[in-house]
């Protein structure tokens, strides 16, 4: 299928980033998310983004100015109706992701292609509860998007042959790689990476280490460009609780038992870079450790 038009469900900080490759790679792009807030900034964090590349040289001014003309945002769902392929993108939280689709489905042509960039929810259960579980799968990219050179796909059982091979294509399109994983709980990045992230939390809790000691430990021990806790706030201290979550919950073993620090910080709203306040605190000129 010749996929011309994306929905982009969700403005945050990968929804703003998939719109960003999308739009460069030549996709019409229509954006939306619950608040205006959202879609005003994700607008000019994507004005921002290509504007450094193209000071970069990475790309040209005309570039950038095609790109920023295929975006259009919207607060209305049913302005997804025309579109070839749909990315939700919005909060990692299933009955979201549940209601956005049920939403959604009325408004959609039936060759659309449905997708979720979820970290680590269930494809098959997601796609179970559309009109088209054979057109439905996992499209996850990393953070952050313009960046990450992979793209994870999941196909959930249902998935055909041919809803796989669009979406193959069009992470060629992006000039990205793709893996395939299979439909388990966070998949392949997150069930190597977040358990990674959440012993860190553990090294945090225990006294093993200070917040500072366990990054530079990381960055410099075993060469990774983030510290586990500097990533963990990039990436967004509830989303990190809510794979754990889906981790513990879908394979049943205690290995997985979100760090009690980790579950305090979400529930004290400090969510790491995208509140300003996290394992550190953002609010001033550098970073300054919480502990
Ligand atoms: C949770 C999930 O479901 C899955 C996930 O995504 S897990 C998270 C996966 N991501 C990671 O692990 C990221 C780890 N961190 C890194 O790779 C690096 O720190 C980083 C790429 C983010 C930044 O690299 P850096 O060398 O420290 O910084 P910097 O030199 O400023 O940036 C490198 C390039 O990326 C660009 N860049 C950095 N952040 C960017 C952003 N948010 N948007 C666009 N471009 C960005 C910079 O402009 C720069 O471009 P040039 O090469 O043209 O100069
Ligand atoms: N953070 C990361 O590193 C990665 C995250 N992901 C996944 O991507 C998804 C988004 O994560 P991320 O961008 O980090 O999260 P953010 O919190 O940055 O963004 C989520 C966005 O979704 C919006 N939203 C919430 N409910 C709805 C709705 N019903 N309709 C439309 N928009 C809605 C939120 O609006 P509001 O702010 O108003 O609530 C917010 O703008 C999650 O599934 C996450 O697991 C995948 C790869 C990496």
């Amino acid at each position: 299928m010749d996929v011309k038009q994306v929905g982009i469900i969700g403005a945050g900080q990968m929804g703003n980033g998939i719109a960003h490759v999308m739009a460069l790679a030549g996709f019409h792009v229509v954006l939306n998310d619950i608040s205006q807030q959202s879609l005003d900034n994700a607008l000019s964090l994507i004005q921002k983004n290509l504007s450094r590349q193209a000071s970069r040289g990475k790309i040209t001014e005309a570039e950038v100015a095609d790109a920023m003309g295929r975006i259009s945002t919207t607060l209305v769902l049913a302005d997804l109706g025309k579109t070839d392929l749909v990315i939700e993108a919005a909060t990692e939280r299933e009955s979201v992701k549940q209601a956005i689709f049920e939403d959604l489905l009325p408004h959609l042509q039936p060759h659309t292609i449905l997708t979720s960039n979820t970290s680590s929810i269930s494809i098959t259960r997601l796609a179970s509860r559309t009109d088209r579980p054979e057109r439905f799968m996992g499209f996850h990219f990393m953070n952050p998007v313009p960046v990450m050179q992979l793209v994870e796909l999941i196909r959930g059982i249902a998935t055909d042959e041919e809803t796989f091979k669009t979406c193959q294509a069009v992470v060629a399109k992006l000039g990205k790689t793709s893996a395939s994983a299979e439909d388990f709980p966070a998949f392949i990045v997150n069930r190597i990476l977040m358990p990674m992230i959440n012993e860190a939390v553990y090294t945090l809790y225990e006294g093993v280490g200070s917040v500072r000691s366990i990054d530079e430990s990381m960055k410099l021990g075993a060469n990774h460009p983030m510290g586990p806790l500097e990533l963990a706030d990039f990436i967004g201290l509830d989303t990190c609780l809510a794979i754990m979550n889906v981790l513990h919950d879908g394979l049943a073993d205690t290995k997985y038992r979100p760090c009690p620090l980790l579950t305090k910080y979400v529930e004290a709203g400090w969510l790491g870079r995208k509140t300003q306040r996290g394992f550190y605190d953002y609010r001033g000129d550098e970073p300054v450790p919480t502990r």
